[in-house]
């Protein structure tokens, strides 16, 4: 599902060029949920936009689906990102002035899908994430958790391949972040492939397979059993 070979990356200003991954090498298999963990610094968020299609590598092949997303052009790679590829963000990144069942359906109007169908996969997936009563709501009017599930809600309408999560339960609670947890077994119990970007012990303590990242290496050995379900 996700191949990562000979990955590095390095940022340059001006003159001097900082190294922030190392030949990172990895694979995420259809329906595993992986968090990847990592203190500040380590280049979670380096891989992350990586592996999202949002920058290019200095080296390196990341395979989505069997393809290389860093050969593909930007007109290509933005079309393979709506159709393959969802993202849960740490701050929801919902649209205010849109109702909850819009926000969901953002990412088929930009497929030109028919906005009966729309309405009908927005409503089932807000189903699904248990907040189909609030679908007419405005995103100020939820609670955190509430629209998390709405982000997530809308990670899945265009049935991508793969979604990573940015820190998704961040700005959370500790109640409403086991919710989440929950919410996201869930789903990848249904089928739904997760990397999921976090510093939180809790949340990748309960994914199958955690991926650690230090100062831009992949720890050896750093694969262990959770404790999903
Ligand atoms: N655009 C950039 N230009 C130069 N250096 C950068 C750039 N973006 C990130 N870095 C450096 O790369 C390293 C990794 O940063 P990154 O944001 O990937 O870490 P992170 O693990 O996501 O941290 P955090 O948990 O704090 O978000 C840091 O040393 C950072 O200073």
């Amino acid at each position: 599902m996700l191949a990562i070979e000979r990955l590095s990356h390095s940022f340059r200003t001006g003159q001097e060029e900082t190294p922030v991954l190392h030949e990172l090498n990895f694979r995420v298999e259809q329906g595993e949920m992986v968090a990847l963990l990592g203190s500040s610094g380590s280049g979670k968020s380096t891989l992350l936009n990586l592996m999202a299609g949002l920058m290019k590598p200095t080296s390196g092949s990341i395979l989505i689906a069997g393809q290389a997303i860093e050969k593909m052009s930007e007109n290509r790679l933005a079309e393979f990102r709506r159709t393959h590829i969802g993202f849960i963000f740490q701050s929801y990144e919902l649209i205010p002035h849109l109702t909850v069942r819009e926000n969901v359906e953002l990412p088929l109007v930009f497929q030109s899908v028919a906005s009966h169908e729309r309405k009908q996969r927005a409503l089932a997936l807000l189903q699904q994430v248990g907040i189909m009563d609030k679908s007419d709501m405005f995103p100020s009017q939820l609670s955190g958790g509430q629209q998390q599930r709405v982000s997530i809600a809308r990670s899945l309408i265009t049935n991508p391949a793969i979604v990573f999560a940015d820190e998704p339960t961040g700005n959370l609670d500790t109640k409403t972040e086991k919710e989440i947890i929950d919410l996201l077994i869930d789903l990848n119990q249904n089928g739904i492939t997760f990397v999921i970007v976090t510093h939180e012990h809790e949340v990748a303590r309960r994914t199958q397979r955690i991926l650690q990242l230090r100062d831009g290496y992949l720890l050896e050995g750093n694969e262990q059993e959770g404790e999903a379900g």
